[in-house]
């Protein structure tokens, strides 16, 4: 496996474009495999070489500004990044006209209306990471973590050695093939130095797999971000599912204290100085327990992952060292890409269909049970002798995956104390209506049937892109103007050794 040196990047390197001489009607369209928030995602198929491609659809019809900024963003980066773990982009194709077909399709006529603008052409992967996990009974053996982790890192260390940040690093973004490969999709927030160097938007990355320093409003920060993302990455393959899901950021940033511990000027010099740090800090230090409640782990798993969800960035491993963790190099290996299984194609958006389409028939059913009830249904059944009892097991209706993971639960709350002693209460002001499991103080008393807190602090300073992009990728609302004691827009004063050691700008 390549591991990118310092420089490595060509930048004089013609782009892998065709230019815009290639048309969509060279491609037939097989089947829709994505759904993201800049546009449909297909499988498609070249007509003339039978190859299989992918091909992203960028919407435009949303777009007050024209050509949006996360694709024109994408194109740029993939143009400049060429290695084997990260995603290929083969060309641009544009549509001749607005009511243009693709070739003859699978699909139904309605499918295949072209509403014209502009495609990408990536190479197909046949699954994504989330997708592909959510196989029913599909368990992924050390050998195979330490193979998908190793790649990842090796992708993320090429991004950062070239001086890019991806941003937005999730199961949904990492690609993988039948041939074991491991791909890094997605560069639609992605940063490059070259376009922007300081004050970033923190408004970036899903929110379960976003760092405490984003979440505490930095505007100055560096590839730690991504290995934050990875680390939530690697913890959830190895646990079966996400260890950190907040609902929104406060509650993010709790369940982070919850496993990591809260910041404090002693593990992380310079935190006070976080724009809304206040307002998040607990009143009460809660201490580091992610090797307590993940003792389960393999030991040296553990270790990795101890230093990947490190609170202060600065002190965060890099993707470099973390390619030379022991637990790349003790028994188990990592296995070899090659000799990974085949599986169906896995896409997240397919998967999460199919869940919709079966819960959809569970209620159907349900609500047929309570109009015409089988006979005696209140009575208890009938057993004749030698008959096999049907236990009543609610654990039926999950997926294989989830009965094939029995988890330790992660704390709710290590002081066994409501959550607004944790210090998270009072700091969120009173104008957005969210139904979260925190007491609302400030002021807007806590209303029945949940609580309602205020807005999260707005906007640091959006980014060198256009705002209301990054707004709309999060996984939570848009939050309207902030507290008062919000109006601090002084540097991040956190030293980034990891941007030193890249050479980033601080
Ligand atoms: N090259 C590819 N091969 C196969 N599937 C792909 C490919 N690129 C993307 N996909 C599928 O489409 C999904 C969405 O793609 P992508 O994340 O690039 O779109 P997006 O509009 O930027 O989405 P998001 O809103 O999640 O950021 C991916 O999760 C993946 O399942």
């Amino acid at each position: 496996m390549t591991v990118a040196q310092l420089g490595q990047l060509n930048l004089d390197e013609l782009p892998p474009l065709r230019g815009s001489s290639r048309t969509l009607d060279r491609f037939q369209k097989l089947e829709q495999i994505g759904e993201g928030t800049y546009g449909q995602v297909y499988m498609g198929k070249e007509v003339m070489t039978g190859e299989i491609v992918a091909l992203k659809r960028i919407k435009t019809e949303n777009e007050k500004e024209g050509f949006p900024i996360s694709a024109i963003r994408e194109i740029k980066v993939l143009t400049r990044l060429h290695h084997e773990n990260i995603v290929k982009l083969k060309e641009v194709v544009i549509s001749q006209d607005g009511n243009n077909q693709l070739a003859a399709t699978k699909e139904s006529s309605d499918n295949n209306k072209y509403n014209g603008g502009v495609y990408l052409v990536f190479e197909y992967m046949d699954h994504d990471l989330t997708g592909l996990s959510d196989r029913p009974g599909l368990r992924f053996t050390v050998p195979q973590i330490k193979c998908y982790m190793k790649q990842l890192l090796t992708g993320l260390h090429y991004c950062h050695a070239n001086e890019v940040l991806h941003r937005d690093i999730k199961g949904a973004n990492v690609l993988l093939n039948n041939n074991g490969s491991l791909k890094l999709a997605d560069f639609g927030l992605s940063c490059s130095s070259h376009l922007c160097r300081e004050n970033f938007t923190n408004r970036v990355v899903t929110l379960p797999y976003r760092p405490p320093e984003l979440l505490l409003g930095a505007t100055n920060y560096g590839p730690a971000v991504d290995i934050w993302s990875a680390g939530c990455i690697f913890a959830e393959l190895l646990h079966g599912k996400p260890i950190m899901s907040g609902r929104n950021e406060p509650e993010q940033l709790h369940k982070i204290f919850e496993l990591c511990g809260s910041p404090d000027e002693v593990n992380w010099p310079g935190v006070s100085k976080i724009r809304w740090y206040n307002n998040f800090k607990p009143a009460r230090p809660m201490r580091r327990r992610l090797r307590e409640v993940l003792r389960h782990f393999d030991s040296h798993a553990l270790d990795l992952l101890d230093k990947m969800l490190i609170l202060d960035p600065s002190k965060r491993i890099s993707a470099k060292d973390a390619l030379a963790a022991e637990y790349f190099q003790m028994e188990p290996l990592p296995c070899d890409p090659k000799s990974l299984p085949k599986y169906e194609a896995s896409h997240e958006f397919q998967t999460k269909r199919k869940r919709q389409q079966q819960q959809l028939n569970e209620e159907t059913a349900k609500r047929q049970n309570l109009r015409c009830p089988p006979p005696h249904a209140r009575l208890p059944p009938i057993h004749h002798s030698g008959q096999v009892l049907q236990e009543h097991r609610p654990e039926r209706n999950l997926s294989m995956n989830q009965l094939q993971r029995p988890l330790p639960t992660l704390p709710s709350n290590p002081y066994s104390e409501p959550l607004v002693d944790a210090g998270l209460s009072n700091r969120y002001p009173p104008s957005m209506n969210l139904t979260v499991g925190y007491n609302q103080t400030h002021g807007v008393q806590a209303q029945a049937g949940g609580t309602s807190i205020g807005p999260y602090p707005p906007h640091g300073r959006v980014g060198p892109y256009a705002a209301s992009n990054m707004i709309n990728r999060s996984t939570t609302p848009c939050y309207a103007a902030g507290p008062p004691g919000f109006s601090h827009r002084g540097p991040n004063p956190i030293a980034n050794i990891r941007n030193q050691q890249y050479g980033w700008q601080q």
